[in-house]
Formats: C-alpha cells, structure tokens, sequence
C-alpha cells in the first residue's frame, strides 16, 4: 500500500494528512500551530510543517507529498536563497495604498481603465492581499530590502523548495492556481507578465526579467523528489497548489459546484472552465489545481469573528453557537458588520467592524451570538452574490474549514444566503487536496485518481432575505463612512 502526503499551510496553523494513495483512507495526521500576526518568517512555516509531520508519524514510509499553502504571502530571497525580510500575508492590509497606486498606473491616472486592463490582463484586480501589491510596498517603504529581491516565492512554493533540500533559487517551482494569485500571472495564458513585476518593483522590464520565479509545473506533474541530506530522497514531490485550489481538489469539485470555505479567510469559489475577469475587482480570476478555473471572492473576516464574539461573551464557541440558535433570525433587530480585520470584498482595508441596532431589547448575549453569526454569513452572502454575477450558477454550496464545524452556521447558513449548505464531514479538505494531487502525481495518470469522498449533510431553511437586507443597509452606511 503506497502512502501519500498533503500539506495545509495555512494562516493559523499546518496540517498534514497520510492516505492511502489508491483508496484515499485515511491513515494519520497532524498538525501545528502558526505564529499570530500578519507577518511571519518563513522558517517558522518550515518548523510548524516539520512538527505537523512528526505529529503525522514522520514520511518514512510516505511515497509523495505536495504542499497547498495560504495564497499570496510575499517571500523574497537574496541571491543566496536566504529569506530578506518576514513574509508580508495576504491578510496584512498596509499595501492597500499600493494596490490603489498598481490600478491607477496600468491605467495611465484612469483607475477604471486600470481596474479594467489588470480584470482582462490578468484576470484580477489588485488589493492589499496580492504578491504584487506587497512588493510595490516594499520597493517604496524598504527600497534597500527590494534592491536585494534575486527571487520571489509564495509559502507554498517555499516550503516545497525547502521540502528537496535546494539551495539555488532557479529550482524554485509552483503552480498555475497559486501563480494567478501574485498579480503578475496571466492565468488565461499560463504565463507570467514580467512587465507586470517590473511595474510592481518600479523596474525596467529588462531588470524584472532577472529575477527568478518559481516556474509553473502542470497539473500532476512531478516537482522533484526529497532532501536526500534529510533522509527524504525516496519522496516524490508535487507542484502543490494555493489553498483553496486544494479544498477545491480535496473536495472533488465538478465544473460548476461552489464552496464556502469558512476558516481565517471566508471564501466562496466555483470550479470552472472559463476564467474569470471581474473590473470591479470583487471576483480574483484565480486557476484551479486541475486546469481549469476557480473565480474566487475572498473576505478578510470570516471564523474569527466568532472568536471574536466568544471572547466578548467569555465563553467557548460551542456556547456561542447554543447562544446563537437561541436567539430569533434576525438578532432582535442586531445587526454586525464584521469587518474586524478591515476588508477585501468589499475593498475597504481601513474599515472596522460595527454593532447596529443596539436597544435595551436587543442587547442580550443570545442576539449578540446570533448576530456575530448572521454578519459573518453576511458578509459570506455578498461574496456569493458576487460570483453569481460572473455568470456562476449558485443553487446550492458546500460549507468548509474550520467555522463549518459549528452546528449554528450550518443551521443558519442556508436562511442567509438562500440556497441549500452541503457539510461534509469534518476534515481537512486543503490538505486532502494536497495529498490527492500527490497521488495524482505518484500515478503519473492524465486525471486524479478517484477517491471516495465522505458523505455529506445537507442543511436547509426557510430563506430569511430580510437579514440579509438590514444588513445590507448598515454595511452601506459604514462604507460610505470609510470614503468607498
Ligand atoms: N466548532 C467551531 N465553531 C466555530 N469555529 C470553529 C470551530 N472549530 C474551529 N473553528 C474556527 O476555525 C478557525 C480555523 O479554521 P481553519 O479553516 O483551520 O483556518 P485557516 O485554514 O485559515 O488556518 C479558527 O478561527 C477557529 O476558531
Ligand atoms: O487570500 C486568500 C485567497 O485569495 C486566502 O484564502 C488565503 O489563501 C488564506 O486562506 P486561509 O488560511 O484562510 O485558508
């Protein structure tokens, strides 16, 4: 029985699962926690990962692995492979100013020109949370760190280039689904736009041209094999993938099936054969794991404000979610618009979070819980909302990551956003993506292999639209407050 290996890396923490590479059983796993903050050392990756292995019961007896890895957290390298500066994440939002200047640009001072060229271009319109914007910032707020840029890297990247042992920054490799996450990857033609980097660096194209980036492996294709100085030569490697391109894999997601992934980042994406190209910048046009596309909108708040709410209240977050579902749809009239960590969809990075419709009434710990749960579902409704409008057809959605474990959101989901809420089985679908692409990889087969995927159960309720509406209304009011 071959075994294979995925890999979560993502923000708060890794995760490692062992399958069976035929089957897909699981076999083992494990995981570590990540530092706090959105700037963080690569090498505590690298050490949470090596944790999460051992936790795992090692990779002796593990044929191949592949790393899936929060997407577009800017890892720089100086000529001698060594990391310049910590890793800026995709949730860290001081390059919001950046990403505002990178549109402009490409549209010659017209920002709707520029939003519209970077939408067909490269199928995404730059925030704070791509690669590109981050290194814009840092050629304007550490020009002497950006002079120093011989390499880029994403984590995913980083972690399997530190996986083989690798010094040489030219052996770097990665995929096209986290590769269309930096900005200065044209995902509809596979390649990278070296003119795009430069306009990030404030080079000259011949200059960006010199800098190494990780090439783009195929779907299933191998990266290389382990360190051999570290025992792990008899590992195959795959081109891994960015996170959520692994729920999509992990999942078995057809062309079409959406997901809502509701961990650190709340994402809702669909698997597709067209990509996308959104100019209002709500939808990223990002690339699958298998070939295909994955239209993606993200928020920077989604299983955290839950934490949020239960630390408020001083009680665990199965408390929260009893609390929660004690209260009447709608929170008493509460409305929260959780935008605790500022916001990507909508676009507003300085925003902070409100509580509306505060009365002697409606100020019960039970509102309170639910409306933590209903803004969060919320926020989760409009980035739906705004995949639909790319032409995805959104009848019903499959609930994941970490928040999906809470019988409140899966019992209120489907009344916020109207449609039917598959939950799988609890488990970690990022890393089951991983480990299925290095099956697929181990096999050397056209397509994945065909895993049984656990059963999942499907949670409905009346639509409850005038949530949704309140909502609505207070999220206006705060971002006309915050100038969007
Ligand atoms: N039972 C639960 N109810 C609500 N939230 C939960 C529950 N279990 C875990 N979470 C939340 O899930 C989040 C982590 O989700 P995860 O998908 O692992 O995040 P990430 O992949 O971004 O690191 C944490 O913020 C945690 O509080
Ligand atoms: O920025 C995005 C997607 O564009 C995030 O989804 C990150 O990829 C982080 O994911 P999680 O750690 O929340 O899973």
């Amino acid at each position: 029985m071959a075994l294979v290996a995925g890999v979560d890396s993502s923000t708060q923490s890794c995760k490692v699962v062992i399958r069976d590479a035929e089957s897909g059983g699981l076999v083992r796993q494990g995981s570590a926690a990540h530092p706090p903050g959105t700037e963080v050392h690569p090498e505590e990756w690298w050490s949470a990962l090596r944790r999460a292995v051992e936790q795992a019961g090692g990779l002796d007896d593990v044929s191949a692995l592949s790393v899936a890895g929060q997407q577009h957290g800017m890892i720089c390298l100086d000529d001698r492979g060594e990391v310049i500066r910590p890793a800026l994440l995709w949730n860290d939002t001081r390059s919001a100013g950046a990403a505002a200047d990178l549109v402009t640009d490409l549209g010659d001072g017209d920002r709707e020109e520029g939003a519209r060229r970077w939408a067909s271009e490269t199928g995404t319109v730059p925030v704070a949370s791509l690669t590109a914007a981050k290194l814009r910032w840092l050629a304007d707020h550490e020009p002497g760190n950006a002079a120093r840029i011989a390499a880029v890297a994403l984590p995913h990247d980083w972690l399997t280039w530190r996986l083989s042992g690798s010094v040489g920054a030219e052996t770097l490799v990665t995929d096209r689904s986290d590769a269309s996450g930096t900005g200065y990857f044209q995902a509809a033609a596979d390649t990278y736009r070296y003119d795009l980097l430069a306009l990030a660096l404030r080079r000259d194209e011949a200059e960006a041209r010199r800098i190494v980036l990780p090439r783009v492996l195929g779907p299933g294709e191998r990266a290389g094999t382990g360190d051999p100085d570290a025992g792990l030569s008899h590992l195959v490697l795959g081109p891994g993938s960015g996170d959520n391109a692994g729920a999509a894999l992990g999942l078995g997601l057809r062309t079409g099936q959406v997901f809502l992934s509701l961990g650190t980042s709340g994402v809702v994406a669909a698997v597709s054969e067209v990509p996308a190209a959104d100019p209002s910048g709500l939808v990223a046009g990002f690339a699958d794991a298998t070939g295909a596309h994955l239209p993606l909108a993200c928020t920077l708040n989604a299983a955290r404000v839950l934490d949020a709410a239960a630390r408020v209240l001083g009680i665990g977050l199965d408390e929260l979610g009893e609390l929660a579902l004690r209260a009447e749809a709608g929170a008493g009239g509460l409305v929260h618009v959780p935008h605790l960590e500022g916001e990507r969809t909508p676009n507003l990075p300085d925003a902070t979070g409100s509580l509306h419709g505060m009365t002697l009434s409606s100020m019960t710990r039970e509102n309170l819980a639910r409306a933590a749960v209903e803004g969060m579902l919320c926020l989760m409704a409009e980035a739906m909302e705004a995949v639909r409008a790319q032409g995805v057809g959104v009848e019903r959605i499959t609930l994941v990551g970490g928040a999906a474990r809470s019988e409140a959101v899966r019992r209120i989901a489907p009344a916020v956003l109207g449609v039917p809420v598959d939950v799988p089985e609890p488990g970690e679908y990022v890393a089951d993506g991983a480990a299925r692409q290095a099956a697929w990889v181990l096999s050397g087969e056209e397509t994945p292999p065909r895993w049984e995927t656990g059963r999942s159960r499907t949670y409905t309720a009346p639509h409850a639209p005038e949530v949704l509406d309140r909502y609505r209304e207070a999220a206006a009011r705060e971002a006309a407050a915050h100038g969007a």
